[in-house]
């Protein structure tokens, strides 16, 4: 696929579904500050940034419980024991998780720079444009209007949109159906192989951003149709 080496309006591409966290805003700041007030909800320690880097990317549920067995791992190595644990304590945990998100959403994150120059240029071609993310809609929704941003999106569809979170297809399908376009037409750019793989199995191409969050494996090893440093280089 030449989709790097064709100016964009030469690809045969009309629309665009675009990943949030990782993609768009580096919100890892947000994330890092809501589960420190979980935790301390919960009488439980705050987690480094390096390991909820790591992560990010697939959903509030798998975020709050990999950040649960993490902490409870040196006091419970038994994995059965631990998942025990982890489930009693995670109905609290996920209400004090809704309960702060709101008034951290935004505060302690930013846009990466190009961000707003790439969607400028789609834009300017018209293309409809989806923003598609595993964080749950209203988050998501409330994050691009604080960032300015929503006035690109027809569309934003979070992780409890649909039956399916990526890396599974059917965000990726629903979120065409929506947009009125073709998978094969639709490009898809996010950060991490959750966006690849749900995008080669929708069968939209994909470009990834060399500076999100890949669960901390190099993003350039995800199959992939390209690779940008910013979004920047959609002009
Ligand atoms: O898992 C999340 O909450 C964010 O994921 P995203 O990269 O799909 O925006
Ligand atoms: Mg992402």
């Amino acid at each position: 696929m030449a989709l790097l080496t064709l100016p964009l309006d030469a690809t045969g591409l009309d629309a665009a579904i675009i990943d949030l966290d990782g993609t768009m805003v580096d919100t890892l700041g947000d994330f890092v500050e809501v589960l420190r007030r979980m935790l301390a909800d919960v009488a439980l320690p705050p987690v480094a940034a390096a390991e909820v880097e790591r992560m990010v990317g697939k959903g509030t549920e798998h975020l709050i419980a990999s950040v649960l067995h993490h902490l409870l791992a040196p006091a419970h190595p038994e994995l059965a024991e631990r998942q025990a644990v982890v489930e009693a304590l995670f109905p609290r945990a996920w209400a004090s998780y809704q309960h702060h998100y709101p008034a951290v959403n935004g505060q302690f994150s930013r846009v990466y720079p190009g961000v707003l120059e790439g969607l400028e240029a789609l834009h300017a071609l018209h293309w409809p444009l989806a923003c598609l993310t595993n964080k749950p809609t209203a988050f998501a929704v409330a994050l691009l209007q604080a960032k300015k941003l929503d006035r690109f999106f027809t569309h934003v569809f979070g992780g409890d949109a649909f039956a399916q979170k990526k890396p599974d297809p059917l965000p990726l399908r629903k979120t065409c159906e929506a947009l009125r376009t073709a998978p094969a037409r639709t490009l898809v750019v996010g950060d991490s192989s959750n966006d690849a793989q749900a995008a080669r199995a929708a069968g939209c191409p994909v470009l990834l951003v060399t500076y999100g969050y890949n669960h901390g494996q190099p993003v350039r090893q995800v199959d992939a149709d390209g690779w940008i440093e910013s979004l920047a280089a959609l002009r």
